[in-house]
């Protein structure tokens, strides 16, 4: 038997007969024929969990404009208001109003039939069973009941509806069935989620937001520098375990580190408080572990000279007598003066007891459980770029050089360029996973050089912490960032990764967008998106906004301009919420449906399988 008969075989076992095969070629054609679900995608939430958590649950934006549609006419703003509150934290909010005495009988009625109806409307682009399957299991069958109503004659339907409500009253058990209602409407409206990248570091609590990101249905992830940075320390590389210590200490969160990750610093702290000038702890800890991060960054970049960034030893150019800086005939003045343990004559080397603490402090990174809990989690659902219904995800760039041709990268006596870079780099974070040393110490290169994909950027934290002199700060850019604007450079990356369609985008992250300076989100007519989305409080600022979502429908593509956010406490008391400017990127001439998607392309593949074996039967 060939091997096409072979397999037809195996699959009449799953359709045994002519109907069963009949059955699900019309079940995957119904399929195929309804619009794509919906897609969101988010960047850059360094650690601001409140944020993230609500534009999670009222999904960009697309929950208020549901029932704006729906009730706009029935329901006040207030009213309005408080349903999207409902939805957004029903726990939360219904424990509110019974410590208000709002709720009654009718309360529940009317409040679950409004529920019943978003439901209706956000679930009618799917299949009947998918729906289902995506209803909590306690629920599954009344939901879908009181999904499908129908008018008959007598009402016998809208009756029996009726009579389920009542019962579901009488028994007190309107909460749960309002928070089930409630998860599934937020359910239906985002059918997948992006993350592109940057879930790590500023912000308190990038690990709450690893909880929510786990319990997701539908996810992937394109890993960011600030991830990489934690994947690099979580393997066991001592120099990304002290760049995150660092800047969790500058950032004045030694709590995720402690608390959440059992990374314990009192060692540090001891040392820092015996050994440096400062009275403060944390920042003593700070200045030790500042020079510490340089020492062994010195030390790994000598063992990598081919990771071309040797400009980054920069340990020896400090006069410890004078405490200031000089490098290339010029002499700067340094926020940090004191050096009790910088040898002149061997400025990488670590002291015994430096060598002591980190060693402590790169194996409570390597046996945290919690951490390799989120870190397995990033590494199966994340990598260096994703191709998703025709559209490339990354974080950072596509290295290019001058001329705004693919960057030749060679390593290890190969070169690459392009999607091969991208799978190369990828590989190498995988093997770093593995305990690859090679590999483990690549992960520094990946956060720190102006050739990784994830950065792109030559890092300077050594004069952004140390020199007073700010114009030493600037961070030299990959020429990826000027040519992306360019049209051209857009297709002729598109097309090294495979995608030639029109509707196709690259669809960035990484670089906060100044919309206050008039900057906009979309580039190279349309073919180019950054979406930061700009959660970082302390970016606000510059931007002026707390930055964009992205929203990819049947429809075409919206943008969603994020105004900044209060907090989870305020948006429940006061219904606060994020108020969310749309953008229309890309109107679709005709629906996407899902038949075009990368799912639909499968699905016509088994289609095509199964009418082969209808030819059989
Ligand atoms: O603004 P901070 O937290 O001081 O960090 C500055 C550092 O972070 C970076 O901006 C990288 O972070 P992003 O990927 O979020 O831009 C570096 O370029 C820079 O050295
Ligand atoms: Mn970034």
């Amino acid at each position: 038997m060939d091997i096409k008969n072979k397999f037809l075989k195996v699959l009449a076992e799953k359709y045994p007969t002519r109907q069963a095969a009949c059955r699900e070629i019309i079940n995957l054609n119904a399929i195929l024929n309804l619009p794509k679900g919906t897609e969101h995608f988010m960047s850059d939430l360094h650690g601001e969990y409140e944020a993230f958590y609500h534009i999670v649950n009222n999904c960009s934006g697309v929950i208020r404009e549901k029932i704006r549609y729906l009730f706009d006419d029935k329901l006040s703003e207030l009213e309005q208001q408080e349903l999207c509150t409902l939805i957004y934290y029903p726990k939360e909010k219904l424990q509110l109003l019974e410590n208000q005495k709002a709720l009654s009988d009718d309360w529940y009625r009317m409040t679950l039939y409004q529920l019943i109806e978003i439901a209706k409307l956000l679930s009618s682009k799917y299949t009947r069973s998918k729906v289902r399957k995506a209803m909590p299991a306690d629920f599954s069958y009344i939901i879908d009941e009181l999904l499908h109503v129908q008018k008959d004659e007598d009402d016998n339907q809208v009756h029996y509806h009726l009579k389920i409500m009542d019962t579901i009253l009488m028994i007190h058990n309107g909460d749960e069935f309002l928070i089930a209602l409630a998860d599934l409407i937020k359910r239906l409206a985002v059918d997948h989620l992006h993350i592109i990248g940057d879930i790590y570091d500023r912000g308190t609590s990038a690990d709450k937001i690893m909880d929510l990101l786990m319990a997701h249905h539908s996810i992937d992830i394109q890993w960011g520098n600030h991830d990489v940075l934690w994947m690099g320390a979580a393997c066991g590389n001592p120099v990304c375990a002290a760049q995150v210590i660092q800047s969790n200490l500058k950032y004045q969160n030694p709590s995720i580190l402690e608390n959440e990750y059992g990374i314990c610093l009192r060692e540090l702290v001891i040392f820092a408080q015996k050994t440096y000038r400062e009275s403060d702890p944390m920042k003593a800890s700070f200045q030790a572990m500042t020079v510490i991060l340089f020492k062994l960054e010195g030390s790994l970049l000598k063992d990598h000279p081919e990771y071309g960034m040797a400009d980054r030893l920069l340990l020896e150019y400090i006069n410890p007598d004078m405490g200031d800086f000089s490098k290339d005939g010029k002499t700067y003045n340094m926020r940090q003066t004191d050096f009790p343990t910088l040898d002149e004559s061997n400025p990488y080397q670590l002291t015994l007891k430096e060598d002591e603490i980190m060693e402590n402090l790169r194996l409570d990174f390597l046996h945290s459980s919690r951490l390799k809990e989120h870190m397995t989690f990033l590494y199966e659902k994340g990598s260096v770029y994703k191709v998703y219904n025709q559209n490339l995800l990354y974080h950072g760039c596509v290295p290019l050089d001058d001329q705004g041709n693919f960057d030749i990268i060679e390593l290890y006596g190969k070169k690459y360029k392009g999607k091969d870079y991208f799978d190369y780099v990828d590989s190498m974070i995988r093997k770093a996973w593995n305990g690859n040393k090679n590999a483990i110490d690549f992960m520094w290169f990946l956060w720190g050089s102006i050739k990784s994909p994830l950065t792109g950027r030559r890092i300077r934290t050594f004069e952004r912490t140390w020199l007073l002199d700010s114009t030493a700060w600037d961070e030299e850019k990959n020429p990826y960032y000027s040519f992306y604007k360019d049209e051209k450079t857009c297709n002729m990356i598109l097309r090294d990764f495979g995608l030639y369609s029109d509707q196709s985008h690259i669809i960035n992250g990484h670089t906060p967008v100044r919309a206050k300076d008039g900057e906009l989100p979309i580039r190279a007519n349309g073919k180019l998106i950054v979406i930061d989305g700009g959660f970082c409080r302390r970016y606000h600022d510059t931007t002026g906004i707390a930055g964009y979502t992205l929203i990819y429908n049947s429809h075409g593509l919206r943008l969603k301009a994020h105004q900044p956010f209060e907090s989870v406490q305020k948006a429940i008391t006061e219904n606060l919420d994020i108020d969310s400017d749309s953008v229309i990127v890309e109107e679709e001439k005709q629906r996407v449906m899902v038949k075009d998607t990368d799912i639909g392309q499968q699905i016509q593949e088994d289609l095509n399988d199964l009418t082969e074996l209808l030819k059989l039967y």
